[in-house]
Order: C-alpha cells, then structure tokens, then sequence
C-alpha cells in the first residue's frame, strides 16, 4: 500500500508542484511590488462575467509550467532517466495541471462564484485529472484503474493538507 502511495506521487509530483507554485510565485510577486498581469486580460464572458478573473495570472500559468518541467528534469536525474523525456513529462503535468486550474477557474466564474470561492472536489480534483489526460494521451504516463483511484484519493487529502499548510503559512487568504 505505502508503496503504491509512494510510486503515484513521485509520478504525479511535476502536477503537485506546478500547481502549488503560483501561489508562492504571486507571493513574491506582490513581495516584490510587481503587478500580475490574468490570462483574460480582464475581459468579461459573454455572461458578463470575467472569463477567469483576477486569480489567474500569465505570471502564475508559465511559472506553473516552469515548475513541473524543472520538477520532471530534476526526476529523471535523480533516476539516472533521459533527461529531455522527464523534462517532457514534467512539462506536459505542469501544462494539464495549469490548463486544469484554468478550467475550474471558468467553471467557477461561469457560476457566479467569485476568486477564492470554494468549489469541493472541482478545487481539488480538476488541476490533476486533466494533466494525468493530457499525460495519458501522449502516451507519457498510463495508469491502471487502481493507480487512477490511488491517484485522486491521495490528490484530494494532500491537496487539503497542503492548502491548510499554504493559509497557516499566510499564503493563501482562504484554507482551500
Ligand atoms: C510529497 C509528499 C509525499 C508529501 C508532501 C506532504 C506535504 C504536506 C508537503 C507540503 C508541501 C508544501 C511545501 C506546502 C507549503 C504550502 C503551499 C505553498 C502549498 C501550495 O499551495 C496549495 C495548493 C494550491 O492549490 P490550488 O491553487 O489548486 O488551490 O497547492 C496544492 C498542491 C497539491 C495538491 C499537491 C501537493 C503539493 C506538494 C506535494 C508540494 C507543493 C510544492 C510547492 C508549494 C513548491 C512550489 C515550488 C516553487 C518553485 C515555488
Ligand atoms: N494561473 C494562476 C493560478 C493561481 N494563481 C495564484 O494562486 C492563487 C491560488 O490559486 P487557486 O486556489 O487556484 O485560485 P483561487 O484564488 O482559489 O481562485 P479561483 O476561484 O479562480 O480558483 C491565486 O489566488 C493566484 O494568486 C495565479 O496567479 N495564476
Ligand atoms: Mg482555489
């Protein structure tokens, strides 16, 4: 059991830090009294409503990316892998991840709820169902049945977790 625990974070780690580092990148950013600049350039849907919102940042999706791709070189050091291919697959977690986030984002705004408004299982779950997609369809990572269970059960609880750590570390305004 502890073994399958192990064996799906390391492979679902590019995804887990990619989506944890906007959250430190907007911190230094706004340490650093630089401005954001959202993905939706602050226009609004065709509801009237902003795409994404100000909760997504050009600034927070490339450094996401950038995340995930170093964290799969980094990886494939480590395990004496092709370089460039742990490089790939951190690259193509970190983009499903951020394209997950994203998606929730338009999701959330689509139902009137606003940056930081919660969404259960959606917060929690999106970012890593769509890299492991992603993942699968380049045929990077596949996953069995079990491994895809595994894989959302220990997202849900470490994502909890996490986010607790992240507002008691004052990085986050809300505790999901
Ligand atoms: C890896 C294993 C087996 C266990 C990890 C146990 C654990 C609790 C690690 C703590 C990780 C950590 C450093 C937390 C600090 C708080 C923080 C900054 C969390 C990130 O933000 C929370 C959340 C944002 O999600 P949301 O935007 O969707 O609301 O991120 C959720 C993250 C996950 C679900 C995956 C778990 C995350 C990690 C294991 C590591 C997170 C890594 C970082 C925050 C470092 C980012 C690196 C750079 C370069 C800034
Ligand atoms: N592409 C992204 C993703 C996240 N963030 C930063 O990371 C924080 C936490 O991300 P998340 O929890 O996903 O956003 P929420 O604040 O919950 O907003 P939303 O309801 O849109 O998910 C955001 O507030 C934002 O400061 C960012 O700048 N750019
Ligand atoms: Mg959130």
């Amino acid at each position: 059991m502890l073994k399958e625990v192990i064996t799906i974070v390391w492979l679902l780690l590019p995804a887990y830090f990619a989506n944890g580092s906007p959250v430190i990148i907007s911190k230094i950013i706004l340490k650093l009294r630089l401005k954001k600049h959202p993905m939706d350039f602050g226009k609004n849907f065709i509801d009237g409503k902003r795409v994404f919102g100000d909760s997504k940042s050009w600034e927070g999706f490339v450094g996401g990316v950038l995340t995930g791709t170093l964290t799969g070189f980094i990886q494939s050091i480590y395990m004496h892998e092709m370089l460039a291919k742990g490089a790939l697959t951190g690259f193509v977690l970190g983009v499903g991840a951020m394209l997950g986030d994203l998606l929730g984002a338009f999701i959330k705004r689509r139902l009137g709820l606003k940056p930081g408004d919660p969404l259960p299982v959606l917060d929690q779950l999106l970012f890593i169902v769509v890299a492991l997609v992603l993942a699968s369809k380049l045929n990077l990572i596949i996953l069995s049945i079990e491994e895809w269970v595994y894989a959302i059960v220990i997202t849900f609880l470490l994502h909890i977790l996490t986010n607790l750590i992240a507002y008691l570390l004052n990085l986050k305004s809300v505790p999901w």
